[in-house]
């Protein structure tokens, strides 16, 4: 067992993950629906969801500077971008996944502060593993990049379809959403269209 974690939110303070009550939850869901939750097969599914739902929302539990820990003075001060970062959230609404992928660029501190890049996907995923609605997390990653790397500019470009407009309600199975949240120095039309036109090239 991991130590329980009370950390403070962009939101109020979030508790730890009750295991316990997650699973009477999940229980509760199946009666609610009318199954059996003492049937067989569904004997360890409480438990199963409950894990599930701890990992899924791992994020709620950690902050954006836990991962943006590893930076170098390189003197790099030019645009870096990582692109196709896949992700996977959790709509807050329907508590349905969607899914997709975030591109992250950022123009580095004057002083060439910079981190590694495994640590922007790092960043996405602090903020993909909590209920969420897409705009949110694009400019929590984006904010993130600006306060703690002091970074010049940023520029995050999420792609991602909802379960929710796909299993239920609409069902638009292939419909995309695109979001982005631009900052500081890439606001600027010539810099933003090149971050732009590298984001659209394939
Ligand atoms: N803006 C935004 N909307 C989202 C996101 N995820 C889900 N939604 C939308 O949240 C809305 C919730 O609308 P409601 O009318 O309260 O819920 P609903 O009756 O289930 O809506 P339908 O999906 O239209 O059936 C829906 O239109 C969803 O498509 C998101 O990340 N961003
Ligand atoms: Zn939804």
């Amino acid at each position: 067992m991991t130590d329980p974690v009370t950390l403070t939110g962009d939101e109020g303070t979030i508790g730890e993950f009750d295991e316990k009550r997650a699973q009477a939850a999940v229980r509760e869901l199946l009666i609610a629906v009318g199954e059996d939750p003492d049937r067989e097969g569904l004997l360890e599914t409480p438990a199963r969801v409950a894990r599930a739902y701890r990992e899924i929302l791992a994020g709620l539990r950690q902050e954006p500077e836990d991962v943006l820990t590893t930076t170098f003075d390189l003197g790099h001060d030019e645009m870096v971008l990582v692109k196709d970062i896949e992700i996977v959230s959790l709509c807050e609404h329907h508590l349905l996944p969607f899914h997709g992928v975030a591109h992250v660029g950022y123009i580095p501190a004057e002083s060439g502060k910079i981190t590694g890049l495994s640590k922007l996907a790092r960043l996405v995923e602090v903020y993909a593993r909590r209920p969420q609605v897409q705009e949110r997390l694009t400019t929590q990653i984006a904010d993130s990049l600006m306060r703690i790397l002091e970074a010049r500019g940023a520029i995050v470009v999420i792609e991602a379809e909802h379960m929710c407009m796909s299993v239920r309600g609409i069902r638009k199975p292939g419909a995309k959403t695109t979001t982005s949240a631009v900052r500081g120095q890439l606001r600027d039309p010539a810099t933003r269209s090149e971050a732009m036109s590298l984001i659209i090239a394939r």
